[in-house]
């Protein structure tokens, strides 16, 4: 049986039937206290729902959804280490790396949790050192400036993370992020930094991303340039991967390496070693209680009821515009210039998790599955693509996420402080899409009849709003596991493997046959198609 034959689906389509002539104007007329109602709190996160076309049986019948397709089994499935991403044979446990010390998870009869602190007082250990300028580079001096090579995965996190919390972090080391194997970001990244006072983090979880390697390789003989000793590695170089052999052969001293695991899926890893750049940054303090965000919201996924249980309800509430309103994208709008990065992070965890068409039985699917994640921090996206949002002819479901307090109070002579207008902006936004301005409002305000037309705002366009007191480590742990849950109860409901990519392997193996077709001295003889074959021959023609 596929979702779409559950009575829950067909009683939600129905439903969507009759919801069709109903505008959020008239569910707020109706019930005043719907703004209060329709929220929800976890772990510091403040929830409000109630500006989303949905009625209470609508929440009824998304939670029937959910309790039909089995969503609490699989969570608990996956907090108790079952082998969940089937097609891979592996554990799903990213829930384990921020689990407290004394905590039991176990891996094939194997409790992970002592592995996961180990590697974590490891982490802190050298963290340290280096914070302290105690960890001497190969000419004796202290390590400043420190380059993350990563790419998905092993780059996103970490740099959105930095970028979140760089607040927090400690101002005279300087961090850069090379993820490209265009040699501009490495070279554009590396151009100012001295050999001898840097610190080249490689993190990679499998140590064979051609694009990770050949930075690797790179920064290496940037290194050696300058510093003229092969014996310079051991002190400027250290690995995070799960593949020692690999790091060990690339000349990484396994002394020098972090550990993690295979039950770490390379987008739920940045909590794990792969965030060693961002503990060096803002300490293993930091650190410690970003990891104790993200077991604030893994507590509450797994013990929330449904009907307040933020990533369920956030998750199904997607589901309603995905599946039922057709849906294609979702956006994702924070209100705070440190979480400029967010929207590219959950990039790749949303849609490398649920971009999938073929069910956990192998199926190909008959609805829809992963939308299409976007967005950019407000103020700007209000001045660039929110004329779509509020006029166009899409439907975009937004997620606005707000802090009550600033990190950066400015002061306004004579007006409002810089907060208050980012905050007032965010208030303003998910009203006006939400109520809108009718025919009869725009005309009342004088508007000549041929242009009021232009001026008339539908509403009726539903959004979140994510409201916590203040950007801290802990909130931003908090923030990144709610979205890791809500993509999961996504795709419990899809009944798709939100663990694998195997979608991003076809490329990968296509690129490495064409590298050697590039590099050649001879012309070498193709045989792609006839767009593949020209597109190599002028590429050749023209290097
Ligand atoms: O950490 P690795 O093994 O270099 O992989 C990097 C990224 O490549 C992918 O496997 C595919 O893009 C991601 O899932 C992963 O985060």
């Amino acid at each position: 049986m596929t979702i779409t034959q559950t009575a829950a689906w067909s009683a939600l389509l129905d439903h969507h039937r009759a919801l069709q002539g109903t505008h959020l104007r008239d569910l707020f007329a109706q019930d005043p206290a719907r703004g209060e109602r329709l929220t929800a709190e976890g772990a510091g996160l403040y929830l409000d729902y109630s500006k989303n076309r949905v009625t209470d049986e609508t929440l009824t019948l998304l939670l029937n959804l959910a309790r039909e397709t089995g969503v609490t089994a699989k969570r608990d499935a996956m907090f108790a280490g079952e082998k969940i991403n089937v097609t891979e044979g592996r554990a799903v446990l990213h829930t384990a790396l921020r689990a407290p010390a004394g905590a039991t998870v176990l891996v094939d009869g194997h409790n992970v949790v002592p592995d996961v602190h180990e590697v974590l007082g490891r982490m802190a250990a050298f963290a340290e050192q280096v914070r302290a300028g105690t960890w001497l580079g190969h000419t004796g001096k202290p390590l400043k400036n420190i380059v993350n090579i990563g790419i998905g995965g092993s780059d996103l996190g970490p740099v959105m993370a930095y970028e979140a919390l760089k607040h927090y972090a400690q101002r005279d080391l300087t961090l850069r992020f090379v993820s490209n194997v265009d040699g501009t970001d490495l070279t554009e990244k590396t151009r100012d930094l001295d050999p001898a006072e840097t610190l080249v983090i490689v993190s990679s979880k499998t140590f064979t991303t051609q694009e990770t390697m050949a930075n690797a390789r790179s920064a290496r003989t940037w290194l050696l340039a300058a510093l003229g000793d092969d014996a310079a590695v051991a002190r400027h170089f250290v690995a995070v991967s799960t593949n020692a052999e690999a790091v060990q052969k690339f000349g990484i001293d396994t002394a020098n390496m972090f550990g993690f695991w295979d039950w770490v899926g390379g987008r739920y890893s940045m909590d794990s070693a792969i965030g060693l750049s961002l503990m060096l940054a803002v300490g293993p303090d930091g650190f410690n209680e970003l990891l104790a965000g993200f077991h604030a919201i893994d507590e509450h996924f797994r013990t929330a009821p449904l009907e307040r249980n933020l990533p369920v309800l956030l998750g199904m509430l997607g589901i309603w515009y995905n599946n039922f309103f057709g849906a294609q994208s979702h956006a994702v709008l924070p209100y705070d210039q440190y979480l400029a990065y967010f929207p590219a992070y959950l990039q790749q965890l949303d849609m490398e998790s649920n971009g999938k068409h073929i069910t956990l039985d192998g199926r190909a699917v008959d609805y829809q599955t992963g939308p299409v994640i976007w967005g950019q921090p407000g103020t700007n996206g209000q001045h660039a693509f929110y004329q779509l949002i509020h006029q166009g002819t899409k439907l975009i479901p937004c997620d606005f996420i707000g802090f009550c307090q600033t990190l950066n109070p400015l002061p306004l002579d004579g007006g409002a402080p810089h907060h208050d207008l980012l905050m007032a902006n965010v208030f303003a936004q998910t009203e006006a899409l939400a109520f809108g301005k009718t025919l009869d409002q725009v005309l009342e305000e004088g508007v000549p009849a041929d242009l009021a037309p232009h001026r008339v705002f539908d509403g009726n366009r539903p959004t979140n709003t994510i409201l916590a007191d203040r950007l801290t480590p802990h909130t931003l742990g908090a923030l990144i596991a709610l979205y890791e849950h809500k993509v999961f109860v996504q795709g419990a409901v899809w009944n798709i493997n939100s663990f694998d990519q195997w979608g991003v392997e076809l490329g990968k193996v296509l690129a490495g046959k064409i590298v050697p077709e590039l590099h050649a001295p001879a012309e070498p003889e193709l045989h792609h198609d006839s767009s593949t074959n020209a597109l190599i021959r002028r590429y050749r023609a023209h290097r």
